[in-house]
């Protein structure tokens, strides 16, 4: 396993490669959606068969963005998908907010009653909160993650990024979290991703390449004044 990255440093890596003009932040996040998609019929080949039913729970920042991007690409491929936005999309940032408008199937606005996990669907993809949660999961946000955990076994349950509530630097769960199988990151670890209650939330965890390696270079600090 590749070593790991700081939220700090991933942030700096993105901001470089943005700033070089070689790569856009919406093509950064296709690049996710695409690495969380590949890895999900990896795992899991049968995905493609028919009547699969997924659902894709939507944050409010850019990891919701990815959440977008994958139920685009799992319905292209055939599954029945419901996307559920955790938030308002009047302040998704402009990345998640494209791949919101550009999703043609309908989006449904979480609400405690929960409808859309029943009947069970086949397969979770958790996209509320990834290397931007800051603060304690609480409230019915907390209590969604709470029943999901209760689930039977049977339930597939894939995390976009990290699982949310997990904290990226530490591996603590803050408020709650969801147990899942799978857990795509990208580009590397971060260090919660490996330790604390970081491999027993984030089962598998697969690292995709989404195209920063050119920007990986050290900065060097420049000379004290
Ligand atoms: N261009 C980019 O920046 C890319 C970002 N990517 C995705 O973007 C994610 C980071 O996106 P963001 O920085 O928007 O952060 P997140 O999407 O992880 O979440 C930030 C949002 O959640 C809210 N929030 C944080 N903790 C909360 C809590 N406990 N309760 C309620 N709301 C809470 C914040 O106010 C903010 O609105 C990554 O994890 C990754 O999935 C990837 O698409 C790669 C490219
Ligand atoms: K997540």
């Amino acid at each position: 396993m590749s070593e790991t990255i700081t939220v700090a440093e991933m942030r700096a890596l993105e901001r470089r490669a943005i700033e070089s003009g070689a790569v856009t932040g919406q093509e950064l996040m296709e690049r996710a959606g695409r690495g969380v998609v590949a890895a999900m019929f990896t795992t899991w080949p049968d995905l493609g068969d028919a009547e699969r039913r997924a659902v894709v729970l939507c944050g409010p920042g850019n990891n919701g963005g990815d959440g977008f991007v994958v139920a685009r690409l799992l319905a292209a491929r055939g599954l029945k998908i419901t996307t559920v936005l955790c938030g308002d999309p009047a302040r998704l940032p402009p990345d998640a907010r494209g791949n919101y408008d550009a999703l043609s199937t309908k989006i449904s606005r979480f609400d405690a009653a929960r409808p859309f996990l029943d009947p069970l669907p086949d397969i979770v993809i958790d996209a509320v909160f990834g290397i931007g949660l800051a603060r304690p999961i609480e409230g019915p946000l907390a209590a969604l993650l709470k029943s999901l955990s209760d689930t039977p076994q049977t339930l597939r349950t894939v995390a976009i990024d990290i699982p949310s509530g997990l904290d990226a630097e530490t591996g603590q769960i803050l408020g709650h979290a969801m147990p899942c199988d799978l857990t795509v990151t990208f580009h590397q670890p971060k260090p919660g991703h490996l330790i604390g209650e970081g491999p027993a939330y984030c089962g598998k965890l697969v690292v995709e390449d989404i195209g920063l390696h050119p920007f990986n270079v050290p900065q060097i600090c420049p000379p004290e004044a």
